[in-house]
């Protein structure tokens, strides 16, 4: 098992040892195939979905559009095809199945399970969720087989680089030691999943909706797009991505308001103290980055504003200590979907923007709920107008 050294954010201010919860040792991250998040080739598949949805949401000229429901089906488009390639629409019907299963871990997260009676008596939910499970794993076993078949009798596999056949090659290597097991395959698909929609679909919706009331700010991302790529669509050769300043701003504010993960966790290694608490090893510790994240010591007395310009010279200079800005974790297991979901974000914005100018309805109700990500309990209704 690894131990990671993290700077603990807060209050104190100390090091501690940590022990993750996860299974890779620190040579092992290196082939990790969750690290392996490629985002060059990736672009036409982003580009390509996003432009299905704006051609769905048509040419209106004041449409009301219900955005998390939108942002739900686009992320997870991407995120099947970036998997599955050729197989996405097998990939969307697991998807689906997970989807379930993440709300039945979400309704159930913080439920107490009765020592020996709760391993006899199951609930519905645990009888659902293994049902499920059982159905995925099944699933997922056909599409590699399937994958598999193909790649022998095809001459060239012809399925580039997406990430099944990263899955495939690693399980086929040569080398015993590099080899993982179909066990290991089925648990990448499912984090691969898990970790990379509803997160994305989460920062999408708030971004829309606090660009939706700030219109200023909404207005000068605009004219950094038009800037950058006029009014065409995205050169997936050349995103240009660093030239989106402002976008960068207004992202990186958006998940300081709303994180859309809102607790790490970590498992104590060995023992040690944390300001007057003795930790004894084996706890585990749930940190909140929401705290850290809307503390006026640490970012002003303004933290509660919406203001992307805190974020103009960087995250460096923005808040007074950075390890208090968390939203996609910190250390070695830090967030490998972090280029992959920020460029997902850029894109559709960028695409967004180039079309239309938007505003918040007046049936939005702001109720900001948990489930597994942060997202608006009622959805997000916003206005559109035509450019
Ligand atoms: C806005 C979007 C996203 C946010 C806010 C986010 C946030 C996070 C956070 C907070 C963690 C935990 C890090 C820690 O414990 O220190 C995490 C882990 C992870 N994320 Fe993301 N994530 C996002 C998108 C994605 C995407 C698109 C993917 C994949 C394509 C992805 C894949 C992963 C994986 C595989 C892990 C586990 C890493 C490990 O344990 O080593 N994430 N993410």
């Amino acid at each position: 098992m690894e131990k990671v050294e993290i700077q603990m954010l807060k209050y104190y201010m100390l090091t501690i040892r940590f022990k993750q919860s996860c299974y890779f040792t620190e040579s092992e991250n290196e082939t990790c195939l969750s690290r392996i998040v490629y985002v060059q080739g990736m672009a036409p598949t982003i580009v390509s979905s996003v432009n299905n949805m704006l051609e769905r949401w048509g040419y209106h000229e004041k449409k009301e559009i219900e955005v998390l429901e939108e942002f739900r089906i686009l992320t997870s488009d991407i995120i099947s095809k970036t998997a599955f390639g050729s197989n996405y629409l097998e990939g969307q019907k697991i998807f689906d199945m997970l989807t379930k299963l993440t709300s039945i871990i979400a309704a159930n997260d913080l439920k107490v399970k009765l020592p020996l009676i709760g391993n006899f008596m199951k609930s519905s939910d645990g009888i659902l969720a293994e049902k499920l499970e059982h159905r995925i794993r099944e699933s997922f076993i056909q599409i590699i087989e399937r994958r598999k078949e193909k790649i022998q009798t095809e001459e060239s596999n012809g399925y580039g680089s997406d990430y099944l056949q990263l899955l495939v090659n690693a399980n086929q290597d040569n080398d015993e030691n590099k080899r993982i097991s179909i066990d290991d395959m089925i648990d990448e698909c499912k984090t691969f999943y898990f970790a990379g929609h509803e997160t994305t679909m989460s920062l999408l919706t708030w971004t829309m909706f606090l660009l939706a009331i700030h219109t200023d700010w909404q207005e000068k991302a605009r004219k950094e797009i038009f800037d950058i790529y006029g009014d065409k669509k995205p050169n997936t050769e050349d995103l240009n991505i660093a030239k989106m300043k402002t976008m960068t701003m207004i992202i990186s504010e958006t998940l300081r308001l709303y994180p859309p993960v809102l607790t790490l966790r970590r498992t104590v290694a060995s023992e040690v103290k944390l300001g007057d608490i003795l930790l004894p090893p084996g706890i585990e510790i749930v940190i909140p980055p929401l705290v850290s994240h809307s503390d006026p010591h640490i970012w002003g007395e303004d933290v509660h504003l919406f203001k992307p310009e805190r974020f103009s010279e960087g995250v460096i200079n923005a808040a007074k200590n950075t390890n208090a800005y968390l939203p996609f974790g910190m250390g070695p297991r830090i967030c490998v979907g972090l280029n992959f979901a920020t460029i997902e974000v850029k894109l559709t914005l960028s695409m967004i923007l180039q079309r239309y100018a938007f505003t918040l309805s007046p049936s939005y109700v702001h109720s900001p709920v948990q489930h597994m990500f942060i997202r608006p309990r009622h959805g997000a209704q916003i206005i559109f107008h035509k450019l």
